[in-house]
């Protein structure tokens, strides 16, 4: 019989808590036969990923037993492997019952994505436990002594025959209401909040080619409504200004969040979940942390960027970190937008580039099934 594994997820805010843990659920299941069970506290998030996926209910979508974690929680019967996403805090009843079920119980605390050098270091360590548990922490990341990923299997195979296939490209667009025209760049837009939006948006209007800009609803809506001077933009709508054209679009479920990425020549994403999906599209990418407290995120922007503008020329590497810096720092956008220009041809090849090397190494799901084996 299969082992059986469980994920506990806290929805901290936004969607990347469930997108990762839906993801890893997903796969465990799909790729590895194992009987999956995802406890999370707020459904509702899930939904807007997956709308098949019952609020209330618990009920099995995609391989995936989806249950809702309870405030008032009752008894169950503990999985040979406890992942608690994001160092959420497990019922104490829950981790009793791990500890008094008369199995070994693995339990794994799968931590937020960083490119820090400390990470590796700090991959696979016990976190000791009372009542003779055992747990680890897995750390998700871009080098080689760490968790590796979040990769489907043949997520690139599929990725690229979409991106060769117009025909498939544009009936998907179309399913979005979405009809390019010719010679214009398609840009998607996922963000929070951020003050340098308008300068960005500026000079995509004066850019000598056009350009549309795809922007599923979300926080960033309110700073691209400003800077158009409409009334409240709903699903839909669309504008021009100079060379650009915006339309925004519905928050797709998560699988066609990928078509989109994979549709356009760049993305402009948030998080840790779309960041990493942006990586595997191929195509170069603008990324803004989540911010936290302090100012940490800059440590883990830096990190990144130290790992991915490694083989860039000096000037496609002084153009991207200015684009990313000014962008996290909501300050202004244009020299470094103009800058990066010129770099286009050099920034479209690195992507694929560094997509294929991180692709080259196991998967975070295939890295944990081996922890579970190494550790029976
Ligand atoms: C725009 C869009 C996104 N998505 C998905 C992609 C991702 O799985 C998810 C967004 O997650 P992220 O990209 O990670 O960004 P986020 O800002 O929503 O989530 C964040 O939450 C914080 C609590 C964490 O600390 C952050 O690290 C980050 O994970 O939404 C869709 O499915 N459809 C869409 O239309």
């Amino acid at each position: 019989m299969q082992a059986s594994w469980e994920i506990f997820c806290s929805v901290v805010d936004n969607y990347g808590d469930a997108g990762v843990t839906w993801r890893l659920a997903r796969q465990l299941a799909a790729e590895h036969g194992l009987r999956v069970r995802l406890w999370i506290d707020d459904p509702a998030a899930l939904v807007r990923l997956c709308p098949e996926a019952d609020a209330d209910a618990s009920r099995r979508q995609a391989g995936v037993e989806i249950c809702r974690w309870p405030a008032d929680w009752q008894p169950v019967e503990p999985a040979d492997v406890v992942i608690e996403a994001f160092a959420c805090q497990l019922p104490e009843a829950h981790v009793a019952a791990m500890a008094n079920c008369g199995r070994r119980v693995l339990w794994l605390n799968l931590e937020y994505l960083s490119a820090e050098d400390w990470v590796g270091g700090c991959h696979g360590l016990p976190s000791l436990q009372p009542g003779g548990l055992q747990k680890f922490f897995f750390f998700p990341g871009f080098a080689e002594n760490t968790g590796g990923l979040l990769r489907e299997h043949g997520l690139l195979e599929r990725r690229r025959a979409f991106q060769a296939d117009a025909a498939a490209r544009a009936a998907f667009l179309q399913s979005l209401g979405v009809q390019a025209r010719p010679g214009e760049r398609l840009f998607s837009l996922f963000a929070y909040e951020n003050a340098a939006l308008p300068g960005w948006l500026d000079a995509l209007a004066q850019h000598t080619s056009p350009t549309l800009l795809l922007v599923p609803e979300g926080r960033i809506l309110g700073d691209l409504q400003r800077w158009l001077d409409m009334p409240a933009l709903a699903v839909g709508a669309q504008a021009q200004r100079g060379a650009l054209r915006i339309q925004v679009l519905p928050f797709v479920r998560q699988d066609d969040y990928d078509r989109l990425l994979w549709c356009c020549d760049f993305n402009a994403v948030r998080g840790e979940d779309s960041f990493l999906r942006a990586q595997w599209a191929g195509r170069p990418l603008l990324w803004q942390i989540y911010p936290q407290a302090e100012g940490a995120h800059w440590d883990k922007l830096e990190a990144f960027l130290a790992l991915y503008l490694e083989g860039l020329s000096p000037s496609g590497a002084d153009a991207l970190q200015a684009l990313w810096r000014a962008w996290n720092a909501g300050e202004e956008m244009g020299a470094a937008w103009t800058a990066l220009q010129d770099e286009w041809p050099e920034l479209c090849a690195h992507a694929e580039r560094w997509c294929a090397r991180q692709a080259a190494r196991p998967d975070l799901a295939a890295a944990l099934v081996q922890f579970y084996t190494d550790w029976l």
